[in-house]
């Protein structure tokens, strides 16, 4: 890519790292300043061999200082020669106010935890006191785990434009693309069938792609809809590449009220029409298609599906199309496959899936890039690809982008976000941990090395003995060959010529349920199993072999994809998510003993520590409103009292706390209402979804419990308009510990009420803050129809609720 460098310019380079590496930041940029062109763009150089350039590097990244963009053996150059501009670059955000009211937080909490010690014996509640003391340490110890993950805020920035100046299409690293989908029913056929249908039609020379769909549903509609979705994208990818259609996805291009514009030429209008009619009827055939039984023949196309059960069934794997002269303007492949799934043996979800797609690519493309996605994240940004290059150009190093994460983005967010379920707090999040190691595997939009997927570590070249193949990848010959072409090779030399129909039969043999024994499929290589968020599991464990991972948030949006739009599915979501997050601390990959034993960095620990402990936390948040109501019916108090000076620090945590996250939405324009939403919902999920999990793994540690990979709702509701953001209820018990706590605050603070010189004013405030979160249920306790709350539930959270009155007037 940057062949014309001199040797003059070698030498310049060497300086500047020197320079950086004696001299540190400030001098630098004065340096560069003087030295350098005025604009001084930098490039991406690629001098491994050159030490200082290592060193420089090593020390950037110690210090995550400003002189980040350097990280590569940087170099100063004319932006007039656009061969040398950047590819991507690494934006430092300033953050020094946020860095301020963080410490004043942190300050205020240690103060507490203080006072509480001090004070332990002039007091006369030890009961309350000792358990605030312990919800109040862990509440600290978050609090330093989050200043920590965001503490350095960055992000990339990619310019796709500069890409075809420096690298040629030829050279572009082949990508095979994985979608998931297990149920043809939570997960609508047509949703998926356009996710297939964006992909098919993006920015990226079609002999470089493959398209490989799981059906872990052994749908035949599913299959039946991707051979109708097939037959259209022959006519749709070429409409959209023709024209630049900027929505690839036709349910998101086509809405009712689409039409041309009228300076559109004549031509346009009418391929238009054409298309748009083209894809209603094959909406109306899969519409039809879902709404009776798909007859499968025994001599028919579907005879594999005769008489399959979703959870036992012989693998089944179909070619759709075939590039068979590998033309750059011909479909991509599109391969089917419904692995192998018997009663007998644990199919591990959407891991066992993944690590299925991952295997069978391997026997019949081979693509050293993979990109994986939820059947609902259609690529909403035609050149995604071509971002994903400029990052994967850009990083010669392979250490450095171990994986590239495009963020979860969706099309159907609720306004404000009711639920809280959409992710959006998690921008100062994912921008600092940017900052440290790099980004969290996401599970979808994300594009990972085949190689690191298949367990290498940074720099080493193979070092398994050929022999030594199958105890890791399993005894398929054709697999231990193609890994073992990609475990010694560099990335972008393989040219995946293969054609997938002449390994119909291998792949079958590695898609197979008893494949994985004995080889080291979901413990060392592929996606790993042992928690239900496989994907941070998996991300974790490349973390810890030393790997960095990077995003990429083009605008618009690479991937858009479905959020729960019921508020039961949204819990479920949150319970998974918690569940799984908790399972990762008791595995082998735990993030403490990886950065023991692995190359985990100490801060990135502490970042997946962070998540991980989602759900240990709610139990603690749990406790302490209890306490609050507790001190409240008893008459005893644990916060101090208003003529106190001590009130000023929760009183001082409580205001500037939420002060401080109402300023961080609004900087990035979130409304007022969704900063309500969302922290009200943080209490409402932290007692209801997570302590939930919190429990189910503590069942599973001890057995008694087994957790299991609930798909979430795709697509809109069958409900009408109006429910749409409200809260509609079903009989799960999930919700029962947040119905009994906002019962349990009720009686307080009608008990508080009548002796009002008696019960702290902490006390009362914050429980009127608690029912103030909790305000939907309330509203739920006493609603109509499907907005109540249904009555067991009630019936269960009063008893639970009476049992703790009860205990706490025993206790007083
Ligand atoms: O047995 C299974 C279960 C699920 N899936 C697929 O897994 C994906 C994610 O499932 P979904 O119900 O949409 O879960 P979400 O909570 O929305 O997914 C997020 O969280 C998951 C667990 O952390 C990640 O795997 C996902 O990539 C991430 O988008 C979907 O494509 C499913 O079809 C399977 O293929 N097989
Ligand atoms: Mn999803």
């Amino acid at each position: 890519m940057l062949t014309n460098i001199t040797n003059r310019d070698k030498k310049r380079e060497r300086t500047i790292c020197l320079y950086i590496f004696c001299y540190h930041k400030r001098k630098l940029k004065k340096y560069v300043n003087k030295q350098m062109s005025t604009s001084t763009t930098f490039c991406t150089l690629l001098q491994p061999s050159c030490i200082f350039a290592k060193n420089c590097r090593n020390l950037c990244y110690k210090r995550s200082c400003n002189c980040y963009s350097f990280s590569y053996c940087m170099m100063a150059i004319n932006t007039q020669n656009s061969t040398f501009l950047p590819l991507q670059e690494k934006v430092v955000h300033k953050n020094t106010t946020a860095r301020v009211i963080e410490l004043v937080i942190l300050s205020l909490l240690v103060s507490l935890l203080i006072y509480r010690i001090v004070y332990f014996n002039d007091q006369g509640h030890y009961f309350p006191w000792i358990l605030a003391l312990l919800c109040e340490s862990m509440f600290t110890f978050t609090w330093i785990l989050v200043m920590s993950t965001k503490w350095n805020q960055c992000s990339t920035k990619t310019y796709p434009e500069r890409l075809l100046n420096s690298v040629n299409e030829s050279e572009f690293p082949a990508v095979d693309v994985f979608v998931t989908t297990a149920d043809a029913i939570l997960e609508p056929a047509i949703i998926t069938m356009n996710t297939v249908l964006s992909l098919l039609a993006v920015d990226f020379p079609s002999n470089k792609l493959s398209l490989y769909l799981s059906d872990d549903g052994c749908s035949p509609l599913t299959y039946y809809s991707l051979i109708e979705t097939i037959k259209f994208a022959k006519v749709w990818v070429p409409f959209c590449k023709k024209y630049n259609v900027q929505v690839r996805a036709p349910f998101r291009y086509f809405t009712p009220e689409s039409t041309p514009l009228k300076d559109d030429s004549l031509e346009f209008q009418q391929e238009w029409k054409k298309m748009k009619n083209e894809y209603g009827d094959l909406y109306k055939k899969i519409e039809f298609a879902s709404q009776r039984p798909i007859p499968c023949d025994r001599n028919s196309d579907f005879a594999d599906f005769y008489n399959v059960h979703r959870s036992d069934h012989p693998t089944i794997i179909k070619i759709i199309s075939e590039n068979k002269e590998g033309s750059p303007n011909d479909l991509p492949h599109v391969i089917y496959i419904s692995r192998e799934k018997s009663s007998k043996h644990h199919h591990h979800y959407k891991a066992g899936a993944m690590n299925v797609l991952t295997r069978v690519s391997g026997v019949m493309t081979n693509s050293p890039l993979m990109l994986n996605l939820d059947c609902d994240m259609y690529a909403n940004n035609p050149q995604v690809f071509i971002h994903a290059m400029c990052m994967f150009f850009s990083f010669k190093n392979e250490e450095d982008a171990g994986f590239i994460q495009f963020p979860q983005a969706f099309y159907n967010g609720l306004k404000d976000d009711p639920f809280g379920n959409q992710l959006a707090n998690f921008y100062y999040l994912a921008n600092g941990i940017s900052g440290i190691q790099g980004t969290f595997y996401a599970g979808s939009n994300c594009f990972h090395r085949r190689k690191v997927i298949y367990g290498s570590y940074p720099n080493d070249k193979l070092k398994t003995d050929k022999k030594d193949l199958h105890k890791i990848f399993g005894n398929s010959f054709e697999l231990q060959e193609s890994a073992a072409e990609i475990l010694s090779s560099s990335n972008s030399k393989i040219e995946s010529q293969r054609r997938p129909s002449s390994f119909i039969e291998a792949a079958i043999r590695v898609a197979g349920c008893s494949y994985e024994y004995g080889t080291m499929w979901g413990t060392q290589v592929g996606w790993m199993y042992g928690s239900t968020t496989e994907d941070v599991l998996t991300g974790l464990t490349i973390h810890g072999r030393g790997y960095r991972s990077v995003i990429c948030t083009p605008d618009p949006p690479a991937f858009l994809g479905c959020a729960p739009t019921t508020y039961t599915s949204a819990n479920t979501q949150q319970k998974r998510w918690a569940m799984g997050l908790l399972e990762i601390l008791f595995t082998d990959k735990s993030p403490i003993l990886l950065t023991i034993k692995g190359n985990l960095w100490f801060r990135q620990s502490l970042a997946y520590l962070w998540l991980s402990s989602w759900a240990i936390r709610s139990f603690f948040e749990l406790i302490y409103a209890a306490l609050l109501s507790y001190c409240i019916i008893t008459g005893s108090h644990f916060l101090p009292k208003v003529n106190e000076p001590a009130f000023v620090i929760p009183g001082g945590i409580f205001v500037i706390y939420n002060l401080y996250v109402l300023w961080e939405f609004r900087r990035i324009n979130l409304s007022f209402r969704m900063w309500w939403n969302l922290q009200r919902m943080g209490r409402v999920t932290a007692m209801t979804a997570y302590t939930f999990a919190f429990v189910t793994v503590v069942l599973k540690l001890f057995g008694l419990s087994n957790i299991v990979f609930e798909v979430t709702q795709k697509g809109e509701s069958n409900d009408d308009e109006d429910t749409s953001g409200r809260f509609v209820y079903d009989t799960s018990p999930v919700i029962v510990p947040g119905v009994a706590i906002l019962l349990v605050s009720l009686t307080a603070l009608v008990s508080g009420m009548s002796r009002l010189g008696e019960v702290g004013f902490g006390e009362m405030v914050c429980s009127v803050w608690m029912i103030l979160c909790f305000w939907e249920y309330l509203k739920g306790i006493f609603g109509n129809g499907k907005y109540r709350i249904p009555t067991s539930t009630i019936w269960k959270a009063g008893a639970l609720a009476l049992f703790f009155v009860q205990l706490c007037r025993r206790w007083s």
